[in-house]
C-alpha cells in the first residue's frame, strides 16, 4: 500500500523521513538503508545529522552513479554521499558502496567497458543480497518520473545495470555542473526490480515540478513510461510531499484525512 503524506514543505518533509530512519537504526543498530542523491534527500540527511544517533554499524547502499566521470569528480554520486551522507552522519565509509565502486567506472563508456560495468552491476546486486537486502530505500523522483536513473522505458522487473540518460535528465542535473555538456551520458542504477525488493520505499518529492510525475507514479497507470509507477507494485511505500507536488494528486484529501486520523 502507497501512504502519501502531504506536508508543508521540504524540512517538514525531511524530519519526518529522518523519523522513519531513526526509528528504523535504533530498532537495528545494523540496518542497511538504501541513499538516494539529487536535491530532494538533502533535508533527510540534514536532520538526521542533527540527531544523536549511532551509524557505525549500519551499511548503505546508493541507488546509481555516472560513468565517465573522472576519478574524485565532486558530481559523482561516490563523492555526494561521502560529503553529504557518510561524513555528516559518521558511517563507516567502508560499509557503503556505490554501484561500480570496484574501479570500473574511470573511462568513458566503450564496448569492453560496458561489459566489465555489467559484470560490475551483477557484482552490486549480489552485494545488496549478501547484505541481506535494504531496509528502507529513500527515493527521489525525477520530473520524467524516474527512480534512481530508472528512465521511461525501464522494464519493471530490471536489476542493476548500465543505463543511457535521457537528454531531460541530463539538462535537469546540469545545474550541478558547468554545463549540460558535462553531464555524462551513462549510469549504473538499481534496476526497478532491485528497488522493489527494499522493505519500506520513501518517496520524496517537492515543488511543482515534480507534480506531474507524483500524480503518475502514485495514481497512474503502472508503466515503463513512468518508471516510478513501480511503487505501486510494493507492499510497503511511504510518499511524503510537499503541497506543490502534491497539487496534481486526485485524491489528495483522502490522503490528509488518512494521515490525520492515523491511529
Ligand atoms: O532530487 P532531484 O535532484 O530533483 O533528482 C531527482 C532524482 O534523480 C536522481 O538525481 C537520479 O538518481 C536521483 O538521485 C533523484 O532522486
Amino acid at each position: 500500500m502507497t501512504e502519501v503524506v502531504i506536508v508543508e514543505d521540504a524540512e517538514v518533509a525531511g524530519r519526518l523521513a529522518a523519523d522513519m530512519i531513526e526509528h528504523l537504526v535504533r530498532r537495528n543498530p545494523c540496518a542497511v538503508l538504501g541513499l538516494a542523491t539529487g536535491s530532494t534527500p538533502l533535508t533527510t540527511y540534514r536532520s538526521l545529522a542533527q540527531r544523536d544517533l549511532d551509524f557505525s554499524r549500519v551499511r548503505a547502499f546508493a541507488l546509481d552513479e555516472y560513468v565517465g566521470l573522472e576519478p574524485g569528480h565532486p558530481q559523482s554520486y561516490r563523492a555526494v554521499i561521502d560529503r553529504e551522507v557518510v561524513a555528516t552522519l559518521g558511517l563507516d565509509p567502508a560499509m557503503v558502496r556505490v554501484p561500480g565502486d570496484d574501479g570500473v567506472l574511470d573511462a568513458a563508456l566503450d564496448g569492453p567497458l560496458e561489459a566489465a560495468l555489467e559484470a560490475a552491476a551483477d557484482r552490486y546486486e549480489r552485494a545488496i543480497e549478501t547484505a541481506g537486502g535494504i531496509d528502507l530505500q529513500i527515493l527521489g523522483i525525477g520530473a520524467n518520473g524516474h527512480i534512481g536513473f530508472n528512465e521511461p522505458g525501464s522494464s519493471l522487473a530490471s536489476p542493476t545495470r548500465v543505463k543511457a540518460l535521457t537528454r531531460q535528465t541530463r539538462e535537469d542535473n546540469a545545474r550541478f555542473f558547468a554545463s549540460v555538456d558535462e553531464v555524462p551520458r551513462h549510469c549504473i542504477t538499481q534496476g526497478l526490480g532491485t528497488i522493489l525488493r527494499a522493505r519500506h520505499l520513501v518517496l520524496l518529492a517537492f515543488g511543482d515540478r515534480k507534480a506531474d510525475a507524483v500524480a503518475a507514479a502514485i495514481e497512474g497507470a503502472v508503466s515503463s513510461s513512468t518508471p516510478g509507477s513501480v511503487v505501486q507494485l510494493h507492499p510497503r511505500v511511504t510518499a511524503i510531499v510537499d503541497e506543490a507536488a502534491a497539487s496534481r494528486l486526485r485524491f489528495a484529501d483522502y490522503y490528509r484525512e488518512a494521515w490525520a486520523s492515523k491511529p
